[in-house]
């Protein structure tokens, strides 16, 4: 299958079947090549966990589809990125090559039970000449756990292009990771036993995406700061150039990680008791490489009403804005008690 390049936005890789549906099109095995040369071999271990595990969904029936968990936050339900990827994922299969993800929206209606696989389940609502739009229900123990509507566009240039400026911010060589930021806490040679342990459960999570903060906390900073955040974001491992539409799940999958604590920033006062995504929408504007470096520019404008809103743009390194999304979530909140000086 010749390999796509990178300049195709979220596209696929399909080819029609004899019947009237394209048969699966995002082939998630290594790219055109020897499987078992070196290279591939090289490739495949490296090959993200996302491609080869996360975002890999096994075929039940026409447009059903099984998708199975790597990691689980320690609220213990399921990480919502990865159900919104996984639902993408669905959608995308009976979409032709010539189509592109262009927006998705859902609704996160029950919490993910990590104990067992999620079904997605896809209707194809419609098939327009230009925009084609797939209907998904990400189904446990016979419920609705997810409901997500993706649209897909054919390429259809415009001379109406605009877009912000990305920040002006250090490079990702310049910062550290959120592992090497832990490390150096816990390097502290007086730092309490209770913030030791909180730090090196954090170290042990497998969470399959890399992160720098562009201004990292200061080590347990009780000050309010505006509800704004930059970091930069990759996932973790090899995912190649070609599959423009892998990248797109890739990206769904990382914009929901630590999107939502954004509202909670000017409130250190608080901690959260309950806070969980209740709806997500994102919309795909250029290529780009979710195994490299993006900048996410997240911020929330609003809260109130146990809820909180907050939004993100995810920038490629050369400054041209890739994809924005948008969420709401409950946030409730209890105040955080200090022991007292005295
Ligand atoms: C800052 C940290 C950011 C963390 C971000 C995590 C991002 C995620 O991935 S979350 C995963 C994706 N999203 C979800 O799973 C949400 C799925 N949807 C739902 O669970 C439901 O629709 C939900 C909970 C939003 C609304 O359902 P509904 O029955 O109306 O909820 P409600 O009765 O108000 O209470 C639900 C939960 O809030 C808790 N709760 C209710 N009132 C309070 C309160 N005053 N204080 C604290 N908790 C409360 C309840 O105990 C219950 O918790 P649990 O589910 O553990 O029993």
């Amino acid at each position: 299958m010749a390999e796509r390049k990178v300049g195709d936005i979220c596209g696929s890789s399909a080819s029609t079947t004899s019947d009237d549906h394209p048969k699966d099109t995002l082939d998630l095995k290594p790219e055109d090549g020897d499987p078992e040369s070196p290279e591939a071999q090289k490739d495949q271990d490296l090959k993200s966990v996302l491609v080869t595990s996360v975002l890999n969904l096994e075929e039940i029936d026409v447009d059903l589809y099984r998708g199975t968990h790597h990691w689980v936050p320690r609220t213990q339900r399921l990480f919502g990125g990865q159900i919104i990827g996984q639902a993408l994922v669905a959608a995308a299969k009976s979409v032709g090559d010539n189509l592109y993800a262009h927006s998705l929206h859902c609704y996160f209606v029950r919490a993910g039970d990590p104990k067992v696989p999620v079904l997605y389940q896809v209707d194809r609502i419609r098939d327009g000449r230009s925009f084609t739009v797939r209907s998904v229900r990400a189904i446990q123990h016979g419920q609705p756990i997810l409901i997500c509507q993706a649209s897909f566009q054919m390429l259809q240039p415009s001379p109406l292009q605009h877009q912000f400026t990305m920040p002006a911010v250090p490079p990702p060589e310049d910062l550290l990771t959120a592992e090497e930021l832990i490390r150096l806490y816990l390097s502290k040679p007086d730092l309490a036993e209770k913030y030791k342990l909180g730090l090196n459960k954090l170290l042990a999570i497998e969470v399959p995406i890399e992160i720098k903060p562009v201004n990292p906390p200061v080590f347990y900073k009780v000050t309010a700061s505006e509800p704004k955040n930059l970091f930069w974001v990759r996932a973790r491992g090899y995912i190649g150039e070609g599959n423009m539409k892998l990248h797109c799940c890739v990206a769904a999958y990382v914009s929901d990680f630590a999107l939502l604590g954004t509202a909670l920033l000017p409130y250190p006062g608080y901690r959260a008791q309950f806070a969980a995504s209740l709806d997500h929408a994102m919309w795909f504007h250029s290529t780009f490489r979710s195994d490299e470096w993006m900048l996410y520019e997240c911020e929330s404008p609003w809260a109130g009403g146990s809820r909180g809103l907050v939004q993100g743009r995810l920038w490629r390194r050369d400054g041209v804005l890739a994809a924005s999304c948008s969420q709401e979530g409950v946030l409730r909140v209890k105040p955080v008690t200090r022991p007292s000086k005295l």
